[in-house]
């Protein structure tokens, strides 16, 4: 139900998180073996949070089970997550399993959020993918499904929601086989507390007596059922398909259900490791079932982190940053996973990115939001640094003397924005604290301050998104003002133009004076070309003059004349660049190639570039008619409609024209409706919708 999301649900005071009964579930220094780092990922409403609130209950870490629809989860702790029943921000915990140490980071589902994702999957060695059985393979679940393969991450799959009316899990299975090869490991049993696993031919049972769904028993079926004996057969039969070990077994064995339990285990766990086949688990994490076969499949078969990638020495300190959170009491905690050597408290670090040299004041592990002192974070291993001040997310942090840059973290351009204003001159100070603290903890959040209006701007990837920035700038105690969130648009050319200008002025009583043409023109990129001519023959400095006037245009092409928003795809070249000997200052260069731009894109008739979103809407068969018909009046452009009972329409659509669009869809169809979009470009706004959006921004 995606549509819930555009409106606050509405709960009494958040409640405190359940309460943790084991504080130490491992030592820090179990082999890296025996370490699993992994995320959970999926399409929004899944079960990501509830699954997780289980797996912590039965590792032993909370007393009781968390729920989202109470707002008592521990791993959604940022109170805006518990009244919305949403996760935003990326939580990392530690559990134990089976002896073996657990790194888990929950992930939002929402669009808005992607940039999560994408830092999570990064220091990730695997993911349990959740499907909600009666919807199946859902857009957001492709896209994240597509982030983890790009990071070539083994996957294991949980369709849950099996007690919902509905629940189909073959179609889940075929939807899968377009995407990997699906390794079926479980089989509904008679009741939704019986199960077949295909692995061991054994049934579970989630005693219905215990209402946490702690208590399970396994026993053999003998003999084994008509469908669990074909599904061992399709087991083993996919297997060999991938791994020739599995064949010489079978060889051996002779038969498909004879390949001991062991061997197919070891199987499944190579197959998955290729990233080329998924295990499938089934189960109704509302209802405490399937959970615990769930890690089981996460320890089993799973990678551990293995050895640091080349060329890092395994002995020297490199770690990576991947979230950041300001914590009110202890400042910047930086969540990072070491790649190599040992991460001890006190530890002297250097900020790859700032070449600064900072200091760890403390290590912690986090469990939800309890955390637990500890003296090293070991190679494989995540944790949490307290002391850094000036550490961002997606940073590389390394011990003095070791060079290395790990992958940093793509943030596409943010295309919402919204005017930010102290409500009074006191509340400037603590509003840019606040910004700055909220910039170091999520890098796709744009800080802007319009020297000429004095405005501030706050730049994000989603109307959710600038919202939950609001939200928590309000937390934070800080009074300040909101505008309308508006589309981020781009300025282009319209036309060739060129115009000559002069530079001069006197400045602390000396004169800057360069002149210079530029011509600007319609292109598919931004490209800036500068001619020096023959008077910069012979010259001191044509570099750091070319330099300079790349980047006074560079700095004016921030600001288009339109309405300030950037130029794009426009190219620019500067010719009949003058001199006049020591009055042509770098300054002067400077600020005449940023004036004779602004005057150059004032002449050449700018037009307005939006952004298009590509946008997927799942929804009943019955439903399409209305769907499609207030998507046209949103100026959307059809792609494809794949009609059946669950129809799927995929629409090119300028974002401008979607915010508020989740109400709306909900309103069409009684809440039956998601849907999901992503930025892929921009495109002309219309001649008429463009002196529109003009007069509502200018006022005229
Ligand atoms: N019937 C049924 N409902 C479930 C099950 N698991 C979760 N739900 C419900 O589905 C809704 C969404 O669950 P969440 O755990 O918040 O989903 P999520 O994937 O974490 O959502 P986001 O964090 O917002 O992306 C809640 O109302 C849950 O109670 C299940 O096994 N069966």
């Amino acid at each position: 139900m995606l549509l819930r999301l555009a409106l606050p649900r509405v709960l009494g005071a958040a409640k405190r998180p359940s309460t943790l009964r084991q504080t130490r579930p491992l030592a820090t220094r179990v082999p890296p073996d025996a370490v699993r780092n992994l995320g959970i990922i999926a399409h929004i409403d899944a079960g990501k949070t509830t699954t997780t609130e289980r797996m912590l209950h039965y590792a032993g870490l909370t007393r009781s089970i968390g729920d989202v629809d109470d707002g008592d989860t521990v791993m959604d702790y940022l109170p805006m997550e518990r009244e919305r029943g949403i996760t935003i921000q990326s939580a990392a915990t530690t559990f134990g399993w089976r002896s073996h140490q657990l790194h888990l980071i929950d992930t939002p589902g929402h669009i808005d959020f992607t940039v999560e994702v994408e830092r999570a999957l990064r220091v990730l060695d695997g993911a349990v993918v959740i499907l909600d059985a009666v919807a199946g393979v859902q857009a957001q679940t492709l896209k994240v499904w597509r982030q983890a393969e790009k990071n070539a991450l083994p996957r294991v799959v949980f369709v849950n929601k099996m007690d919902r009316e509905g629940a189909d899990w073959r179609a889940c299975v075929d939807e899968l086989s377009r995407l990997t090869t699906p390794l079926v490991l479980m089989l509904p049993g008679p009741s939704l507390e019986q199960w077949y696993d295909v692995v061991t031919m054994e049934l579970i049972v989630f005693d219905p007596q215990d209402k946490t769904g702690a208590t399970l028993r396994r026993s053999k079926v003998e003999p084994p059922t008509a469908e669990l004996s074909e599904a061992r057969v399709q087991l083993v039969e996919a297997l060999a398909a991938l791994d020739a070990q599995i064949v010489d077994v079978f060889l051996s064995a002779g038969d498909h259900l004879k390949v001991p339990a062991g061997e197919l285990r070891a199987a499944i766990r190579r197959a998955t490791l290729t990233a080329r086949a998924c295990p499938v688990l089934l189960g109704a994490a509302f209802r405490n079932i399937g959970v615990q076969p769930l890690l089981d499949a996460v320890v089993d078969y799973l990678p551990a982190p293995g050895v640091p990638p080349a060329p890092l020495d395994p002995r020297k300190l490199v770690a990576f940053a991947f979230k950041v959170t300001v914590d009110p009491q202890r400042g910047p905690m930086v969540f990072v996973r070491v790649y190599a050597g040992t991460l001890d408290a006190r530890m002297a670090l250097v900020n790859q990115r700032t070449q600064l040299r900072e200091r760890a004041t403390k290590l912690l592990q986090m469990y939800g939001d309890a955390v637990e002192e500890i003296a090293q974070i070991a190679q494989g291993h995540i944790g949490v640094i307290v002391g850094l001040k000036a550490t961002r997310t997606g940073d590389t942090l390394c011990e003095p003397k070791v060079k290395a840059q790990l992958h940093g973290i793509d943030v596409p351009p943010p295309v919402f924005v919204c005017a930010v204003e102290a409500d009074a001159p006191q509340d400037e100070r603590p509003l840019a604290q606040a910004l700055s603290s909220l910039v170091l903890e999520d890098p796709s959040i744009v800080v802007e301050h319009n020297e000429e209006t004095g405005q501030m701007l706050l730049r994000g990837m989603g109307e959710l998104h600038l919202e939950v920035v609001q939200d928590r700038l309000r937390r934070m105690k800080v009074n300040a003002s909101f505008g309308k969130v508006r589309v981020a648009y781009r300025e282009m050319a319209g036309r060739k133009a060129s115009v000559s200008h002069t530079y001069a002025r006197e400045i602390a009583g000396r004169m800057h004076k360069a002149a210079m043409a530029i011509t600007v023109e319609p292109a598919q990129d931004n490209t800036v070309e500068v001619e020096l001519g023959d008077a910069f023959e012979g010259a001191e400095q044509p570099s750091e003059v070319h330099r300079a006037i790349v980047e006074g245009i560079e700095g004016a092409m921030s600001r288009g004349t339109l309405l300030g928003f950037p130029v794009a795809r426009t190219r620019v070249t500067v010719t009949n660049v003058e001199h006049f000997n020591e009055l042509s200052t770098l300054p002067a260069f400077r600020a005449c190639a940023a004036q004779t731009l602004h005057h150059t894109l004032a002449s050449a008739d700018s037009v307005l570039l939006e952004p298009l979103a590509l946008t997927t809407v799942e929804c009943p068969g019955a439903c399409v008619g209305p769907v499609l018909g207030d998507l046209s009046m949103r100026r959307a452009r059809i792609v494809s409609i794949d009609h059946g009972e669950e129809a799927h329409v995929v629409a090119e659509v300028p974002l401008g024209s979607m915010l508020g669009y989740s109400s709306e869809l909900r309103s069409l169809t009684a809440g039956a409706a998601t849907f999901s979009m992503e930025v892929v470009g921009f495109g002309p706004v219309p001649a008429l919708q463009q002196k529109r959006i003009i007069q509502e921004s200018r006022g005229y």
